[in-house]
């Protein structure tokens, strides 16, 4: 089987979900798995002392379900995406799985199985005034971006410069259809290497079972 897993990580209100669903529409055999439908039920995520809830952290998030989703499309990516419905299919036969979220390469178990890592980026202000035109459920409170989403926004992102190589970072200033083109073009060659590799390793399987009959041939005559 051949998969490929790309993660799509980035600061709230980045645009994630909106590039994902873009990358999905146009890549056959792709599917998404997002962090945010994984966060607990509100009444079991802790509260800080400035009265806060504590939802930007892996502790709010059900990370042993979300694991155990990209485990069976891992198992079976064909069996996964007919679970998910009707699907762009036809062109390449390699399966794609997007996932997306703002912690997904703070989360170690997930982070090494990505073959490909995009985060997006925007400037303080243009997250604040994304976000304030966004409603959660449960609701920002006055004052929880400054004083809980973008601390800890800071505080992951630190984590992860210091422990996650390999990251491509992406101006999320760009326009949708200028971060999709970057992504779509990178991912198609990624799948295109892929399908290159197989097609030597099929190639070369191939040579050893004529070889290994000429040798049998050889023997029996
Ligand atoms: N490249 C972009 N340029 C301008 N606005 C964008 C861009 N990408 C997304 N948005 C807008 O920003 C908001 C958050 O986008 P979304 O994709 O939901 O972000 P995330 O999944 O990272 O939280 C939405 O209103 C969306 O339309
Ligand atoms: O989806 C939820 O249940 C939910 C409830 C409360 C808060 N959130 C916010 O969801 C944010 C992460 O999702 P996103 O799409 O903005 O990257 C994070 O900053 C949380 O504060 C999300």
């Amino acid at each position: 089987m051949r998969a490929f897993i790309v993660g799509v990580g980035g600061m709230t209100n980045g645009g994630k979900t909106t590039l994902s669903e873009s990358l999905k529409q146009q890549i056959p055999h792709s599917c998404i798995i997002a962090q945010d439908t994984y966060f607990k039920d509100d009444s079991v995520v802790p509260v800080d002392s400035n009265g806060f809830k504590q939802y930007d952290m892996l502790s709010a998030l059900h990370m042993d379900q979300m694991m155990s989703d990209v485990d069976l499309w891992r198992k079976d990516p064909a069996a996964f995406l007919r679970t998910r419905g009707p699907t762009h299919t036809g062109g390449s036969d390699v399966y794609l799985l997007i996932v997306e979220g703002f912690l997904i390469f703070n989360y170690r178990p997930l982070n090494e199985l990505f073959d490909k890592r995009y985060f997006i980026e925007i400037p303080y202000d243009v997250c604040k005034t994304r976000r304030s035109c966004r409603v959660y459920d449960p609701p920002d409170p006055p004052g929880y971006f400054d004083g809980h989403v973008w601390p800890m926004y800071l505080k992951h992102r630190r984590e992860m410069e210091s422990s996650v190589p390999g990251i491509v970072f992406l101006d999320g200033l760009q326009s949708k259809e200028e971060l999709l083109a970057v992504v779509y073009k990178d991912v198609i060659e990624e799948i295109e290497t892929i399908k290159g590799k197989w097609g030597i390793f099929i190639t070369i399987k191939t040579t050893d079972i004529s070889f290994f009959f000429l040798f049998l041939n050889f023997i029996c005559s």
